[in-house]
């Protein structure tokens, strides 16, 4: 059988005879993937459908939900409360954390996730994405309380997402290497496409929102300068600059040809700790660059090792191509000691 035959499902199973993973996580992997699959549906017939636009509510963090925010969050809910395997689920769109209903078994699994990622992006037809990240805890979790789910992101026992561009494509690791799957409409199944993703460790592409440059701390300030010096200045070549404003898209330019994306913490964002959720965003992604060989940072120190304090928390974010982190990272730690 060639990579390109592979289904995910057929990759989830050979992964687990070669690597004895655990069946749950297979379940699970499975259900999520069915709902990737589903809210590429709901996105693929745009305002046909009457799913563009924005509702009168807003989520936990105050930002005004778009329908297919909803949409997509309830499909995750539904298509994996009953996988008999997760214990709770904590979701960018809900306050609390989903109690799994009394009618369906509940696991050890924890399954947190950004339903749809770059939502300001739906109405204007650019790629969006969902993202997921997945933890394993000793016991069962009293879903009374969030207590149990604050775990680091270097617990994650897999992550992923899937991103809805030209074509929907599902990215996983369950920790050994990073793969990607491109949605089969033919046969309605992931096919794996892209196995092994490493990013060069090594780029000349970064990604940011400019507009917010007045309130960067100079340590960015620095190094987003000397990029765009290009051959004059100190990094002595032409480096391009790219910004999509779906997180999904962005990372997955990285994955694919290197680069570096950043969403720093600014004076206007400083007061929450950045613009990014650890739970949903950053750490799930974190954890693929890293399985791909790229770095993942706050700017002070890796992503997957802040303890988290809030199941909606917001940290900075610089992940990419290793050299091009270690180079920031440099920058903050010179800024810090004067
Ligand atoms: O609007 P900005 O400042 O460019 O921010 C874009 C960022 O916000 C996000 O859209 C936040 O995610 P949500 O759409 O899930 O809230 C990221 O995907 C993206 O990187
Ligand atoms: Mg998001
Ligand atoms: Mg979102």
């Amino acid at each position: 059988m060639t990579d390109t035959s592979m289904t995910f499902i057929q990759f989830l199973l050979d992964e687990r005879r070669r690597l004895d993973t655990d069946r749950d996580l297979t379940t699970l992997l499975h259900s999520v993937a069915t709902a990737c699959k589903a809210i590429s549906n709901a996105l693929k017939n745009g305002a046909l459908a009457d799913v563009l636009g924005s509702l009168e509510s807003e989520n936990v963090q105050g930002e005004t939900q778009k329908k297919l925010d909803v949409i997509a969050n309830e499909i995750f809910l539904k298509r994996c409360e009953f996988s008999g395997v997760l214990g709770a689920m904590v979701s960018e769109e809900m306050d609390h954390i989903y109690e799994i209903p009394a009618k369906f078994p509940k696991g050890r699994y924890v399954l947190l996730f950004d339903p749809l990622d770059g939502s300001s992006n739906i109405d204007v037809n650019v790629s969006v994405g969902s993202i997921f990240s997945i933890l394993k805890l000793n016991d069962v979790p009293d879903t009374n309380s969030y207590d149990q789910v604050l775990r680091p992101g270097v617990e994650q026992v897999a992550a992923g997402y899937a991103l809805y561009g030209p074509s929907t494509m599902l990215v996983l690791s369950t920790g050994s290497g990073v793969h990607g799957f491109t949605l089969d409409g033919n046969i309605g199944e992931f096919r794996l496409t892209h196995r092994d993703i490493t990013i060069p460790a090594d780029c000349a592409e970064f990604a940011i929102n400019m507009s917010r440059e007045q309130w960067w701390e100079p340590p960015v300030q620095r190094y987003v300068k000397e990029c765009v010096e290009g051959e004059a200045g100190p990094r002595g070549k032409y480096i391009n600059m790219r910004w999509i404003a779906s997180m999904v898209a962005e990372v997955h330019r990285v994955l694919m040809r290197g680069g570096v994306f950043m969403y720093p913490i600014d004076e206007k964002t400083r007061d929450k700790g950045g613009r990014l959720r650890l739970f949903y965003e950053a750490n799930p992604m974190a954890f693929l660059i890293e399985q791909a060989g790229g770095a993942a940072s706050t700017g002070r120190g890796r992503i997957m090792e802040v303890a988290p304090k809030d199941p909606h928390q917001r940290v900075p974010v610089i992940l990419g191509s290793r050299n091009e982190v270690a180079l920031i990272e440099q920058y903050h730690a010179e800024h810090d000691a004067t």
